[in-house]
């Protein structure tokens, strides 16, 4: 049975909280519905809640959300792995003067996301001022009851938010600015030609299910029967993404695909927090040769390293998940060197 989590007023659910013990411990009743951060099921298990928002940006504007130049605003946590999926594309796809974006803090309070200019890269909401990102769904929705979550896109023009779906700003990212690129090798740049598509689609699937949630899955659990079943379901993924990447440099052949960019923002993450904070603590991504590898090829690929911000990943999880690191201690590793060749440059095609 899924216990559904709505704001105070039921105050006998059980729930993942962010910074608190949970209202079913009986404890701060006056608990914002944004430190929720999902459903948990009946056997303790973590749930993710979809997105809400999901409008599409089109090349042509036939969604009423046409691709132009200073219309979108791109709000990010560069802790989030999510969020840090749609800075790689749009630097990839030399966008970035079409899509700005802002950092929010990486501690993330009762009140859910804030923005700050006291902490490096982070800076005040340039569109309203705002203190919370809460109060930007709800000037899309005042009546919005879902989570509120980074990544997030903007729409000045219709003031609204267009989606908060990571996995679909990235294919309008990579398909709907063409106009926009600045190189025509980024204009180029497919990430997710139509020869590939199914074969990307369905590696997604379980790589999302298993992995990209599955690590999540793990570190919220709320039973040891439920953490067993993800973190078992984790490592069996792992191993098979292991054996894709001793005969192919990329997850769908020779080619760089959104597969590659929605995996790695997990992987890059896996050794830093997820090991330790989240109990992923089987095996360490450096232990598998394949994955380490190729962690290191992406992360080598030009424009993706400035992407990645291990200050706002190891403070965001140790810090702000009090329910799990109580006193909120940031750990002092691993020491890893992203830098490595990795030769997988050299590995025959497929
Ligand atoms: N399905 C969303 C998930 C985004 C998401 O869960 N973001 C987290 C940060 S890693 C968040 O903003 N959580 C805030 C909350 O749940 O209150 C996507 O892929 O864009």
């Amino acid at each position: 049975m899924l216990i559904r989590l709505k704001p105070v007023r039921q105050v006998r659910q059980i729930c993942v909280l962010l910074n608190q013990p949970g209202i079913s411990q009986g404890r701060n009743p006056h608990l914002k519905m944004s430190t929720v951060i999902s459903d948990i099921g009946a056997k303790g298990e973590f749930l993710r809640k979809d997105a809400v928002f999901r409008n599409w940006i089109t090349a042509d504007g036939s969604s009423g959300f046409k691709a132009e130049r200073d219309r979108y605003h791109l709000y990010v946590s560069l802790a989030c792995p999510w969020a840090h999926r749609t800075l790689i594309v749009r630097k990839l796809k030399g966008i970035e003067d079409v899509i700005p974006y802002t950092v929010v803090d990486w501690l993330m309070g009762e009140n859910g996301w804030n923005f700050t200019d006291k902490k490096a890269k982070c800076s005040p909401d340039p569109l309203f001022n705002a203190q919370y990102v809460r109060e930007l769904y709800f000037k899309a929705n005042p009546d919005y009851e879902g989570r509120f979550t980074v990544p997030m896109l903007w729409d000045k023009k219709n003031n609204t938010i267009v989606t908060n779906e990571s996995s679909e700003i990235i294919q309008m990212f990579n398909s709907e600015f063409n106009d926009f690129c600045a190189t025509v090798e980024q204009k180029e740049l497919d990430l997710y030609p139509e020869h590939l598509k199914a074969q990307v689609d369905a590696v997604n699937e379980w790589i999302y299910n298993d992995i990209n949630n599955g690590v999540y899955k793990s570190g919220f659990a709320r039973s040891q029967e439920a953490y067993d079943k993800a973190v078992t379901q984790l490592f069996a993924s792992l191993d098979r993404v292991e054996d894709i990447l001793s005969k192919t440099r990329y997850l769908a052949g020779d080619q760089l695909t959104l597969a590659d960019i929605r995996l790695f923002t997990t992987l890059i993450r896996f050794d830093l927090v997820y090991v330790g904070h989240f109990k992923c603590n089987k095996k360490r991504i450096m232990d598998y040769p394949n994955l380490w590898a190729y962690t290191r090829d992406i992360y080598q690929t030009p424009g993706v390293a400035e992407t990645v911000d291990r200050e706002h990943i190891a403070k965001h999880y140790q810090a702000s998940h009090t329910s799990i690191n109580p006193f909120a201690i940031v750990a002092i590793g691993p020491d890893l060197d992203f830098n490595l060749p990795h030769n997988r440059d050299k590995m025959a095609k497929a």
